[in-house]
């Protein structure tokens, strides 16, 4: 029998960097949220890429950045978690952005948080600058910290990624498997279909509206005909949010349950029916129950 091997993965980089693109990308189905305002990934995500013999758990992580306010300190220390607990970190960077402050700031921190953790360095969206611009980059980079490989990708074409997959199927342990061979994801279904909603949301929503509402899954009834009923609700945190959210007649709302119901019955691979409720909920983000929901710590959150 061969020998297998299996570990964990943190994807962690500045907020935008593509952390979940590349996590989609390797597990080949879509299990973290992705838009293109920063800050869409709150909690840990795992999404889970069989390789060869390896099993390969990837941890999407919130961006780094400098927090803030609670939830922001909540997903910092989050992500730092994910970093700790990981057999290998990948740091992200943005080709056509390169070595920025932000990043900068990470890979100070790299060093105490990594401990023994080899790390690489992922310089993403190349398909975004001139080939010639990516080996200085790379040099650069390479000159503050002793990264253990380099790796060019992708994330969103799929470039590089297949290298980047052998490399880490040889990096991650000796391991019996962690999950199931056909698990793709080990967030609750529950909370895969109220991150669903919340993706929808923010595509249609401006700015601070969709930092300042959660989306919980309230109800999940299984039908007898093989369906599912799925009862959520929207909490936002101002009065005058609930009339945005709910757009014109009901409009927002509706185009949002129809894409969140499309997307859900297509990663079950059966009809959903989706019901969403918009409640004001002015305090939600001081309450801890609200975060455990999106699988963070409050008390991570305290000052
Ligand atoms: N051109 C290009 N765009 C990319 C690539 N990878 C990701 N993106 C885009 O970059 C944006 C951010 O991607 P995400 O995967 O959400 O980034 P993230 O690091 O998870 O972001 P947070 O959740 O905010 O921490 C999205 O609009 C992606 O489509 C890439 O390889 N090339």
């Amino acid at each position: 029998m061969t020998q297998t091997h299996a570990g964990f993965v943190a994807l962690i980089g500045e907020p935008n960097a593509g952390k979940s693109t590349l996590l989609n990308q390797m597990v080949g189905a879509k299990v973290s949220i992705v838009t293109h305002k920063v800050q869409t990934t709150r909690a840990r995500i795992r999404g889970i890429a069989m390789y060869g013999d390896a099993q390969i758990v990837f941890v999407d992580t919130p961006g780094i950045f400098r927090p803030r306010r609670r939830l922001d300190r909540s997903m910092v220390k989050a992500a730092w978690g994910g970093a700790a607990d990981a057999d290998v970190i990948l740091l992200l960077i943005e080709a056509h952005r390169g070595l920025t402050d932000g990043a900068k700031a990470i890979i100070e921190q790299l060093r105490e948080h990594s401990g023994k953790t080899p790390v690489a360095l992922v310089i993403n969206k190349i398909d975004r600058v001139k080939a010639d611009r990516l080996l200085a980059l790379s040099q650069q980079v390479n000159e503050i910290y002793e990264f253990k490989a380099t790796f060019m990708i992708s994330a969103e074409k799929g470039y590089g990624c297949e290298d980047l997959l052998d490399w880490l199927a040889a990096e991650v342990p000796e391991s019996p498997w962690l999950y199931p061979e056909d698990q793709v994801a080990d967030l609750p279904m529950r909370m895969i279909a109220a991150e669903i909603t919340r993706e929808k949301l923010t595509l249609r929503l401006h700015e601070e509206i969709p930092y300042q509402l959660t989306v919980e899954t309230e109800k999940w009834e299984e039908k007898k005909d093989g369906s599912a009923r799925v009862d959520q609700i929207v909490y936002v945190a101002r009065p005058g949010h609930k009339g945005i959210v709910l757009g014109k007649g009901g409009e927002t709302i509706k185009a949002v349950g129809q894409a969140a119901r499309a997307e859900l019955a297509e990663f079950m691979g059966r009809p959903v029916h989706l019901f969403l409720q918009v409640k004001v909920r002015e305090n939600w983000l001081d309450e801890a129950e609200r975060y455990n929901e999106m699988g963070l710590d409050f008390k991570d959150g305290d000052a």
